[in-house]
């Protein structure tokens, strides 16, 4: 009997692990069921022409900051998601912070599913978070599905009584000890408190309050000694480690150092690291305010290099995103502006456009390190992250000839500012797809705003 597919993508170059072939991808049941050429269409299958264009898993930004509940007024789980589709994403992480209860114990985790759920347009993944007088509350979180749980070393900023705040030594250590006993993993922001407190607190007495100022407050030593500190405990403690939003080479060499000599640990960085610079944060303002702070030209060159070499594992987003007020409001310094960028859409189109087009790295690495490495480090890979037989049908079109200039109107953010707008791209996400459904087109916009799914995680199998 012939197979029928509810879809057919045909003539697309589909970028497969390790290789680019330009082929035909049939879907059924929302999954990839076959992978040839000149596959049949039935009466009934929809059928998407991809001559010319990219057929990329899509993207897996394990990363973002949706701040329902409370901060639904900051960005929510359909604009965020929006955005995340119009990107070329079809699973994402939000994290445990900036909604209100942050997600730090059972009760706050179902705030944040009944936040999410029927609202949005792909699938995503939940962290909790670890944070100081929580530890009786992570097996909870754990057998209730949660990604993994993230801390922070510095103090995380943000609004509001009980917001989420940075661990002390001792949680960091009990906080291992526990979250490798459950078989889970830690997410961490990596800067040290002590010398970001004393330099910014220096800072501000002194007058000295600008993008430049900022940037000095938080030196890459702080991010070396946070980055070894939590090695060593990684070690001690057996915990699986993943360093969120590295900013310099010489963190992504030490935490590769580790990796080398046993220790469970991953690094990612986000195209901001990759794509604008100190010069940026002077030259745009606080829309461009994010911690770790942007670096020096010299240092944003030395991050594509260990790229291209291997080092790092993957690629997020961290979007932080806010109201235009704690960002545009000229009456707030450098250093009272809100912290966190805005960038979700952009990530997948500013991977191609700098690291393929201009940086001519291969299309198959900066798909990896977007889909296929986010998917196995979190467990997903049985169902994403790649294009192959019988995984969900998470797809993208990308149309590698596109010449477009971001503008605010393009965003789907539910405030519509990101260092990105005015940027010329030399590539366009043209639809995306999720388990086999069109969530989004470049003519329609986002048509699918909310089937997405909450896939839980079990460390001890993979995701349901
Ligand atoms: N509270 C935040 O969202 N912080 C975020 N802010 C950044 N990156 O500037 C982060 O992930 O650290
Ligand atoms: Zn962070
Ligand atoms: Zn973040």
């Amino acid at each position: 009997m012939e197979e029928s597919y509810e879809l057919i993508i045909k003539n697309g170059d589909v970028v497969l692990p390790g290789e680019v072939r330009k082929l035909d991808v049939g879907v059924k049941d929302g999954k990839i069921a076959a992978l040839g050429q000149g596959l049949r269409a039935a009466a009934d299958t929809t059928l998407i022409d991809a001559e010319g264009h990219y057929v990329l898993p899509g993207m897996i930004d394990m990363h973002v900051h949706f701040n329902e509940p409370a901060f639904g007024h900051w960005e929510g789980f359909r604009s965020g998601s929006a955005a995340l589709a119009a990107g070329g994403c079809t699973c994402y992480a939000d994290m445990p912070l900036n909604g209100n209860p942050p997600t730090v114990n059972q009760a706050a985790l179902q705030l944040k599913t009944e936040a999410a759920s029927r609202n949005s347009a792909v699938d995503y993944v939940l962290w909790g978070g670890l944070v100081p007088g929580n530890l009786e509350d992570l097996e909870d979180l754990a057998k209730a599905g949660v990604t993994g749980f993230k801390a922070f070393i510095s103090n995380p900023g943000g609004e509001g009584e009980g917001r989420f705040r940075e661990v002390d030594d001792e949680t960091l250590y009990l906080g291992m000890q526990k979250i490798a006993a459950l078989g889970g993993i830690l997410a961490l922001h990596a800067e040290s408190e002590d010398i970001t407190a004393v330099l910014s607190a220096d800072a501000v007495r002194s007058g000295k309050t600008g993008a430049r100022d900022f940037a000095a407050s938080r030196p890459a030593i702080a991010e070396l000694e946070a980055v070894s500190r939590a090695l060593l405990y990684s070690e001690r403690t057996g915990c699986r480690l993943h360093f969120v939003h590295i900013s310099t080479a010489a963190a992504i060499e030490m935490i590769h150092a580790a990796k080398q000599r046993g220790l469970d640990v991953t690094a990612e960085t986000c195209p901001h690291y990759l794509m604008l610079s100190e010069d940026s944060m002077e030259q745009l303002g606080p829309v461009a305010k994010c911690a770790p702070p942007l670096r020096s030209l010299e240092e944003q060159q030395k991050l594509w290099e260990v790229l291209a070499e291997g080092k790092i594992d993957l690629i997020a987003s961290d979007h932080s995103p806010c109201p235009p007020e704690l960002k545009l409001n000229p009456d707030l310094t450098f250093f009272e502006a809100w912290g966190g960028i805005s960038g979700a859409q952009s990530s997948l189109e500013l991977m191609f456009h700098e690291g393929v087009h201009v940086r001519g790295l291969p299309v198959t690495l900066v798909s990896a390190l977007l889909s296929e490495k986010p998917a196995r480090r979190f467990g997903l890979d049985h169902r994403k992250g790649s294009i192959a037989l019988g995984l969900d049908a998470d797809l993208v079109l990308l149309n590698p000839t596109a010449d477009y200039t971001l503008a605010a109107e393009d965003l789907f953010y539910r405030h519509k500012h990101s260092p990105y707008t005015g940027m010329t791209l030399s590539c366009k996400v043209t639809a995306t797809i999720c388990r086999g459904n069109v969530v989004y087109t470049a003519e329609q916009g986002v048509v699918s705003p909310d089937k997405g799914e909450w896939l839980q995680i079990n460390y001890a199998q993979p995701a349901l």
